[in-house]
């Protein structure tokens, strides 16, 4: 079997770098070099503040980095150096042609694949690491052949990477599995050896699953397909607890009690965001939708639009209580990022329920602990269109302290859970608020019946009012 002993990952984003940064200090005889186009996230990577914000992250960079851990935009060198190459490129919904709107747009990852071709001198094992639709290694395989200067060998093999940002770190270390598909030749076994033998450096062995390529192509977007299905199911119910003064909570601990269902992924919130379920949702619905079965497109889609609806009935229930009007009205919102510890906006539940707000003609002022500001005038703003980002201006305020944000504020809207937001002075946050004072918990985070003995109108998802 082929001993790994220099890996390339083309890509150093939220998936490649932390992913290739655990292997690096896990595998300390292997030689890591994490590549990408983009110089700035390359020298960021390099610095001392690295690009992405992830608990535990910069503790393994900085044990292993210029040791056995590289990062480089030297993709060439990177490539031809590697006998073990990760494509972990951006995978996003297609914007235009076919497919648009639903499709992953793969031009990222058949860039760095034709790159690999071009460039390899010495057979490679070329893994899948970015998520993608069924049958991409097949398309993979048949640039890598077709373009390869000499008689070179390649095995494509997919490892779909199943972390979730705010705790990359410790999902990398202990991960519930690994999944490796392989084609069924004597090769591709052996490729697939090469790399389950990676990960039993410190993945105990009966973690690591083999399958066929296409098995494990698809088991990445079930997978997220299903993990959101239940937060869209729990938002389902929560609408129908606060029609009939059922709680939320103890609706999902009572189901999450069956050992069928189990407890996790069971809080009902103001909308899943993040950069992939409903990239990948799409692209499940994109691909039933190709196999000619509309009944299945159209149950998987159900997923996003109840995602939709829990954003839209969230914000329809602050202008509700709000007298029905919030012209003008101060709006302090607690949280962009879409979940918390992270500094990603990426599809976050925020960025609608802003938009939404500012189209009521409300005064935002918003104060998350990491989300850079550019970013939520980017989020926020439509790119493009002439003078938007000067009229959103003149009703969004971006603030660095949560007592800042809520002053002479009508409500407090609370939109990521991050945990500082549980101890604040809320007694301090309400003298100096406008009366009456509203509070929206989007998060079901908050001590409610605390909030409202100090005098505050509270309303949280699927509880009673
Ligand atoms: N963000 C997450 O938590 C997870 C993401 N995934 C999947 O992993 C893949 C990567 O996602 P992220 O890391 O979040 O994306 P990202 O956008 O943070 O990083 C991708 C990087 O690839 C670089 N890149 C693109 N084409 C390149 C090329 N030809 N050569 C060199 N560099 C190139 C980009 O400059 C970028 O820095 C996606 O398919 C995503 O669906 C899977 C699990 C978790
Ligand atoms: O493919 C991916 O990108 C990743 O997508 C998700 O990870 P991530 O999006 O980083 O974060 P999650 O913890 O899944 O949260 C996603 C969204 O769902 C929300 N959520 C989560 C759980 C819950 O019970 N309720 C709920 O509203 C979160 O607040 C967040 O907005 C999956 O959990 C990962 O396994 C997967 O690898």
């Amino acid at each position: 079997m082929t001993q790994v002993k220099s890996i390339c990952c083309i890509g150093a984003g939220y998936v490649g770098g932390p992913t290739c940064a655990v292997i690096a200090y896990k595998c300390p005889e292997i030689k890591v070099t994490i590549v990408d186009v983009n110089e700035a996230r390359i020298a960021a990577w390099n610095s001392d503040e690295l690009p992405i914000y992830e608990p535990g992250l910069e503790e393994i960079v900085m044990a292993c980095r210029d040791k056995n851990l590289f990062f480089s935009t030297e993709v060439d060198q990177a490539i031809d150096q590697a006998d073990l190459i990760f494509v972990s490129v951006n995978t996003p919904t297609k914007r235009a042609g076919v497919g648009a709107g639903r499709a992953a747009d793969l031009a990222y990852v058949e860039s760095a694949t034709r790159r690999i071709a071009q460039v390899a001198k010495s057979s490679k094992i070329v893994v899948e690491k970015s998520t993608v639709p069924c049958r991409t290694a097949e398309s993979m395989r048949a640039i890598l052949e077709a373009n390869a200067t000499t008689d070179l060998h390649f095995d494509i093999l997919s490892n779909p990477e199943f972390l979730a940002e705010g705790t990359a770190i410790q999902d990398l270390l202990k991960p519930d599995r690994v999944l490796i598909g392989s084609m069924q030749t004597p090769e591709g076994i052996c490729a697939q050896q090469a790399l389950a033998q990676v990960y039993t450096h410190w993945v105990p062995q009966e973690r690591v699953i083999t399958t066929n390529l296409w098995s494990s192509e698809l088991s990445k977007l079930a997978a997220n397909a299903m993990l959101a299905q239940r937060i869209s199911s729990v938002n389902a119910l929560s609408a129908i607890c606060e029609a009939t003064g059922a709680d939320v909570d103890e609706v999902a601990f009572a189901c999450g009690r069956d050992s069928r269902l189990g407890s996790k992924f069971l809080k009902a919130s103001v909308g899943f965001g993040g950069s992939c379920f409903q990239k990948d949702i799409l692209n499940l619905v994109y691909l039933a939708e190709q196999m000619n079965l509309p009944e299945v497109a159209a149950y998987w889609y159900q997923v996003i639009l109840m995602n939709e609806h829990q954003k839209k009935r969230f914000v329809s229930n602050i202008l509700s209580t709000l007298f029905n009007t919030i012209t003008n009205k101060k709006i302090c919102v607690l949280g962009f990022a879409f979940k918390k510890d992270t500094g990603d906006t990426r599809e976050s539940a925020a960025i609608t329920v802003v938009k939404d707000l500012l189209q009521e003609q409300a005064r935002v002022v918003i104060y998350d602990p990491k989300v850079a500001d550019e970013q939520i005038w980017m989020d926020v703003s439509e790119p493009g269109v002439l003078d938007n980002r000067a009229m959103v201006g003149k009703q969004l305020t971006i603030c660095k302290d949560a007592y800042e944000a809520a002053k002479d504020a009508d409500a407090v809207v609370i939109l990521t859970e991050w945990d500082e937001f549980k101890t604040l002075d809320y007694q301090r946050i309400y003298q100096d608020m406008n009366k009456p004072a509203f509070l929206f918990d989007g998060r079901l985070m908050l001590d409610m019946p605390k909030l409202k003995a100090i005098g505050f109108k509270t309303q949280a998802i699927g509880k009673p009012c």
